[in-house]
C-alpha cells in the first residue's frame, strides 16, 4: 500500500492544445507587427502617407508591444496544464496521520464580523480529521474582547455541533453551520435527525444573538486599539468558563465532551505596539508559527482567512495526499485549493469567481513547479516555512540569530525535523504561558531574521517585504527548490466571500499591485533573480503576475490614444483594404477568440468571458495604476507600506444591485473619474471620427480605430448606462460627469497639440 501513489494527474487536452495553438498564433502575431510597426516608422508613407505622426505612433507601439509580451508570458505559463485527484482512500490509518495546525487570520471586528469569523473557526474544527491531530489557532490582530468572546461561544457551540456532524455525516456535508442550515437539503433525514437539527439550528441562532448582543453591549467596547495592545493567549477546553483569565491544557491536547473529541482551540493576540513594526498578516503568520511550535507543533498548518469557510470537512485528508506521497513529498512546500466564492451573484460582474486563475492559470503552474502561494486555502510544511536542513547540525547561536532568543523554540525546530507530529513537553503550564507570551511579543523578533531572507539553509517564517506576502513567499520557497501542488476537487473545499462591490474591489487590487509591484521591483525580480533558480516557464508565470499591472499604461495609451488620432483624422492602423491590415485583426480576434473559447471550455459562458475583459480593463484603468503609482512612491520613499482590510460587512443595496448584474458606482471618485472620462472621450471621438469620415470619405483608412472604438464602447455600456440610463442609487453621480468632461475636453485639446508631432 505504501508505495502506491496517493494521487492520479491527468492533462486536460483540449486546453492544452488550444493553449499551445494560441502561443504559436501569438508569436507569429507578434514578429509580423513589430515587422510593420518598425518599417512603418521609417517609411511613413506606408501608412496613410502623410498623415503618420511620430509620437503617437511611437505610444502605440510600445503599448501593443508590452501588452503582447505579457500575453505571451501568460501563455507560455500554462504550456504545461495538469490536473490532480487525490486517493484519499489510500492514506495511512487515522493514528498514523501527521497533526495539522489551523492558522485563522482576523484584524478588525468592526469590518470582519465575528459571527462570520466564528463560523469559520467552526467549520475548521470539524473537519473530518482525527481532532487530536487538529489544533486551530485564531490570530487576533485587534485584540478586541468581541473576538476572544466570541470564541467562548464558538467553542460552546462546537461542543453541540461535532457530536451532531459526527453523527449524521453521511448527511451533514458541510461543517460550516451557516452553509449546513442555509442549504436546502438540510431538511432531508428521518424524523430523529430533523428533530436533532431543529434542536442544533436552535443552538447556533442562541450562539448568533450571544455573540452580537456581547458586540453592542458595553463589555464588547474596546479599551485596547488594534495597534496598541497586550498579548493575550487563551487555550480553550472545559474549565475555560469557569475560570475567566488564561488557562492550559496540560496533557493530552484535544479534550473529551459528550463521548467526541474536540481539536484543541487557541486565542492567540500577539502584542502591538505604535512603536514596533508588526508587518500586517505576514507579521501575524509568523507570531502563530511560533506560539503553536509549543503548544501542538504540527509538520503541517492551513492558513485560512477569516472569511473562508471549511465547506467540505474533507480538505486536510486531501491535502495529505499530496503530503504523505513518498514520490513528491521530499520537495513539497505547499498544497493550495481555489479560493470560491459562496455569494457571487447569477451575472458574476465584478469577476469573483476568478475563472481564468483557478481554472487555467493554477493548473498551467501545477504542471511546472506548482502553483503561487495564497495566504489562504494553503496547506503548508512547516518545515518549508522554517528552513531545509537539519537543526541539530546548525549552530545554537546561529540558530538564535535567526529565530529569537528562545530555547523552547529552538527545541521546537529540532523536533519537527522528524517528520511525525510531536507533543511538546508539557512544562508546568505557568512556564509554558510565559513563553508563549514572550514569543508573541512586539519585540521578539528584534534583531533577528524574521521576515528576512536568511541563509539558504534557513527560512525564517513569511516575508515582510511584500503586502502580497503570500505570493512572494511562495516565490521564494519556489526559487529554493521547493515545489508546490494545486488540487481543485468539483466541491469546493472552501467558501469565502467576495467583494459585491466595486469600491471594495478597486481598493483591494490597489493594495495586490502596489504589493506584487513591490517585489517586481525588488532585486528578487522574477525576470532577473528567477531564470537562474527556476525554469524560464515558471518565471514567466512569476514575471506576468508580479508585472501584470504595469500594462495598465499600455492600456490608458490604447484607450486614448487611437481615439483622439480618430478624432483628428490621424491614421495609426493600415488601410482595411491592404495586407497589413490582416495582421492587425487576426491578432485582435485571436486574443479575443482565443479567450472565449477557454471561457468556454472552463465552464463560463458568453457573458462570463463579456465581465471577464470589461472589469479586466476597469481594473487596469484604475486599481492597477492607483497601485502602480503607490509602489512608485513606495520605492523613492515618499509613503510606507500600508495593508488595507478588506471590508467584509454589506449593506443590502450593494448586494439588491450586485445580484442584478448592475455595477455599483457608489464608488470613490478617484475611480469613477478615469472610467468616465475615458468612456466620455471615446464616446466624443467615436461621433467626432464618424461625422469627418463621412465627410472625407476615408472609412478605409480610419476603419482600424473604429473597432478599437466599438469594441471600447461596448466594453465600457454599464458606465454609459450608469450616466444615461440609470435612475438608481448607484448610477453615475452628475458631478463625476462634469468633471470627467471637463478632464474629456482637457484630453482632447492637449491630444491635439502632441498629435501635431
Ligand atoms: O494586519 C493584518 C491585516 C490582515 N489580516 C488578515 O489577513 C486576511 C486577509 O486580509 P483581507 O483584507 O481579507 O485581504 P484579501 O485581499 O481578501 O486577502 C488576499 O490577499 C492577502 C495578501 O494581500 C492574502 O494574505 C490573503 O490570504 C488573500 O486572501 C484577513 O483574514 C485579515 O483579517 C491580519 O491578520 N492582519
Ligand atoms: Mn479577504
Amino acid at each position: 500500500m505504501d508505495s502506491l501513489p496517493l494521487f492520479s494527474t491527468h492533462v486536460p487536452k483540449t486546453l492544452v492544445i488550444i493553449n499551445r495553438l494560441y502561443t504559436l498564433i501569438c508569436s507569429i502575431g507578434i514578429l509580423s507587427l513589430m515587422y510593420f510597426r518598425v518599417s512603418s516608422l521609417f517609411i511613413t508613407d506606408q501608412l496613410t502617407n502623410d498623415k503618420t505622426r511620430l509620437i503617437p505612433s511611437l505610444l502605440i507601439f510600445a503599448s501593443e508591444f508590452f501588452l503582447l509580451l505579457i500575453w505571451l508570458a501568460i501563455r507560455l505559463s500554462r504550456w504545461r496544464m495538469v490536473s490532480r485527484t487525490p486517493i484519499t482512500e489510500r492514506l495511512p490509518k487515522d493514528e498514523k496521520l501527521p497533526g495539522i495546525d489551523v492558522f485563522i487570520f482576523t484584524a478588525d471586528p468592526n469590518i470582519e464580523p465575528t459571527v462570520d469569523v466564528m463560523t469559520t473557526v467552526i467549520s475548521a474544527m470539524a473537519m473530518d480529521y482525527p481532532p487530536e491531530k487538529l489544533h486551530v489557532y485564531v490570530s487576533d490582530d485587534a485584540g478586541s474582547s468581541k473576538t476572544q468572546h466570541g470564541m467562548r461561544e464558538a467553542w460552546l457551540f462546537a461542543r453541540s455541533w461535532l457530536p451532531f456532524c459526527k453523527k449524521y455525516k453521511e448527511i451533514v456535508k458541510t461543517r460550516s453551520p451557516e452553509l449546513f442550515f442555509s442549504a436546502s437539503e438540510s431538511g432531508f433525514g428521518d424524523d430523529e435527525f430533523i428533530e436533532e437539527m431543529k434542536k442544533i439550528k436552535g443552538k447556533y441562532e442562541e450562539f448568533k444573538e450571544r455573540v452580537n448582543a456581547y458586540n453592542v453591549s458595553d463589555k464588547g467596547a474596546s479599551t485596547t486599539t488594534p495597534l496598541d495592545h497586550p498579548t493575550a493567549i487563551e487555550v480553550l477546553n472545559i474549565i475555560s468558563r469557569q475560570k475567566k483569565d488564561v488557562t492550559v491544557v496540560i496533557g493530552d491536547n484535544s479534550t473529551v465532551v459528550d463521548q467526541v473529541k474536540m481539536p484543541l482551540l487557541v486565542y492567540v493576540a500577539r502584542e502591538k505596539r505604535p512603536s514596533q513594526p508588526h508587518h500586517f498578516k505576514a507579521g501575524a503568520i509568523n507570531a502563530l508559527l511560533r506560539v503553536s511550535a509549543l503548544k501542538s507543533n504540527s509538520p503541517y498548518v492551513l492558513l485560512l482567512d477569516c472569511d473562508m469557510q471549511c465547506n467540505d470537512p474533507s480538505s486536510a485528508r486531501q491535502a495529505m495526499c499530496f503530503h504523505l506521497d513518498p514520490k513528491i513529498s521530499p520537495t513539497l512546500a505547499f498544497v493550495i485549493f481555489p479560493q470560491k466564492f459562496r455569494n457571487i451573484g447569477p451575472y458574476d460582474i465584478y469577476d469573483g469567481s476568478m475563472r481564468s486563475t483557478w481554472e487555467l492559470s493554477f493548473p498551467g503552474l501545477d504542471g511546472l513547479q506548482g502553483p503561487f502561494m495564497s495566504g489562504t486555502c494553503c496547506y503548508i510544511k512547516r518545515k518549508a516555512l522554517l528552513g531545509n536542513s537539519k537543526h541539530q547540525e546548525i549552530d545554537l547561536s546561529e540558530l538564535k540569530n535567526h529565530f529569537g532568543a528562545s530555547n523552547k523554540f529552538i527545541n521546537s525546530l529540532r523536533d519537527h525535523d522528524h517528520d511525525h507530529s510531536s507533543t511538546p513537553d508539557e512544562d508546568s503550564s505557568n512556564v509554558l504561558q510565559e513563553e508563549m507570551q514572550l514569543l508573541a511579543s512586539s519585540t521578539y523578533e528584534r534583531n533577528t531574521k524574521w521576515g528576512e531572507e536568511a541563509s539558504s539553509q534557513l527560512q525564517v517564517g513569511f516575508y515582510y517585504a511584500s503586502v502580497v506576502e503570500d505570493c512572494f513567499t511562495g516565490y521564494m520557497l519556489h526559487c529554493k527548490g521547493w515545489t508546490s501542488v494545486y488540487c481543485n476537487p468539483s466541491t469546493p473545499q472552501f467558501l469565502g466571500r467576495c467583494p459585491p462591490s466595486l469600491n471594495i474591489l478597486l481598493i483591494q487590487l490597489i493594495r495586490w499591485t502596489c504589493g506584487l509591484l513591490d517585489f517586481g521591483f525588488s532585486r528578487f525580480c522574477p525576470l532577473v533573480y528567477g531564470p537562474r533558480r527556476m525554469s524560464i516557464l515558471m518565471a514567466c508565470g512569476y514575471a506576468c503576475t508580479t508585472l501584470f499591472p504595469l500594462p495598465t499604461l499600455s492600456i490608458w495609451c490604447l484607450a486614448a490614444v487611437p481615439q483622439l488620432c480618430l478624432f483628428n483624422g490621424i491614421s495609426l492602423y493600415p488601410k482595411v483594404s491592404s495586407y497589413s491590415f490582416i495582421i492587425f485583426a487576426s491578432l485582435f480576434l485571436s486574443w479575443l477568440l482565443g479567450d472565449l473559447i477557454e471561457a468556454l471550455l472552463s465552464g463560463g459562458s458568453i457573458q462570463t468571458w463579456i465581465n471577464e475583459e470589461r472589469i479586466a480593463l476597469f481594473r487596469a484603468v484604475t486599481s492597477y495604476l492607483y497601485g502602480f503609482l503607490e509602489a512608485v512612491m513606495k520605492k523613492i520613499g515618499m509613503r510606507k507600506a500600508n495593508f488595507v482590510i478588506t471590508d467584509k460587512g454589506f449593506d443590502m443595496e450593494q448586494i439588491k444591485l450586485y445580484q442584478m448584474g448592475l455595477f455599483d458606482f457608489r464608488a470613490s471618485n478617484m475611480f469613477l473619474v478615469p472610467l468616465v472620462t475615458l468612456t466620455i472621450l471615446n464616446i466624443i471621438s467615436f461621433l467626432g471620427g464618424l461625422t469627418r469620415v463621412i465627410v472625407a470619405g476615408n472609412w478605409e483608412d480610419m476603419f482600424g480605430h473604429f473597432c478599437l472604438s466599438v469594441f471600447i464602447l461596448v466594453m465600457s455600456y454599464p458606465i454609459i448606462e450608469g450616466i444615461f440610463v440609470r435612475k438608481d442609487k448607484g448610477r453615475i453621480p452628475i458631478f463625476v460627469v462634469l468633471v470627467s468632461s471637463w478632464y474629456s475636453v482637457v484630453f482632447l485639446v492637449f491630444g491635439r497639440v502632441i498629435l501635431m508631432y
